[in-house]
């Protein structure tokens, strides 16, 4: 289902008048449909599913980690609708032949970042994706990111940044595997 433009643009119209705006004048006149397709572009995630993309694999006999790392996304908060944006690292170690393309860790990471989002639940579903789809020996997620609602307002602590961690299989329980992942991760 696409997003309810008209809907959206009612509510937008609201809001600038109820901050004491005229929706009327010249520059706001495109402003609610302009918000419509903008929330129908970062809310896309709504309409997809991570696991679509992971669950095209290849054969290939590589049982080592794999590991994308500083994959950009951008987010919105789900408790102000403002960005929080930053890196994801996503590692995982291949299962039975069973290898995705390295751009569909990064499309899951796309599908679950454009939804009304927490970080702690965007790291989990990532990493929870990947385990449902390849069934891999293991699975790490880091995430790291700024939330424009500690930044442009609020505590308002510019430069803090979050960071999350979602680890599974094998990276929970051999400390050398996860040290590993965790140093290719943390390397400049
Ligand atoms: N755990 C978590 N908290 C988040 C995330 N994004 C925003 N928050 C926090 O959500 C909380 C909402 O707190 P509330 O007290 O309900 O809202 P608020 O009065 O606007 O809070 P302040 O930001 O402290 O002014 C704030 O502490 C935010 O920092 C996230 O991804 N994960
Ligand atoms: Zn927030």
């Amino acid at each position: 289902m696409n997003v309810n433009h008209e809907k959206i643009e009612r509510a937008v119209r609201m809001i600038l008048e109820a901050i004491g705006e005229d929706p009327d004048r010249q520059g706001l006149v495109e402003t609610p449909q302009r918000v419509a397709r903008m929330y129908e572009e970062i809310f896309q995630g709504m309409r997809q599913d991570p696991k679509t993309y992971l669950s095209k694999t290849f054969d290939e006999a590589h049982e080592e980690l794999v590991l994308v790392k500083d994959i950009p996304f951008y987010s919105m908060c789900e408790h102000h609708l403002v960005p929080f944006f930053g890196k994801a690292h996503v590692g995982y170690i291949p299962r039975g032949g069973r290898v995705t393309g390295l751009s569909k860790l990064a499309r899951a990471v796309e599908a679950v970042a454009k939804r009304p989002q927490l970080q702690e639940r965007l790291t989990t579903t990532v990493a929870n994706s990947i385990v449902e789809t390849l069934r891999p020996y293991g699975v790490i997620v880091v995430i790291e990111a700024e939330h424009m609602c500690m930044t442009m307002r609020g505590i308002k602590k510019p430069g803090a940044k979050t960071i999350t961690s979602a680890v599974r299989g094998i990276f929970q329980t051999d400390r050398a595997a996860r040290a590993e992942a965790l140093s290719l991760i943390n390397r400049q």
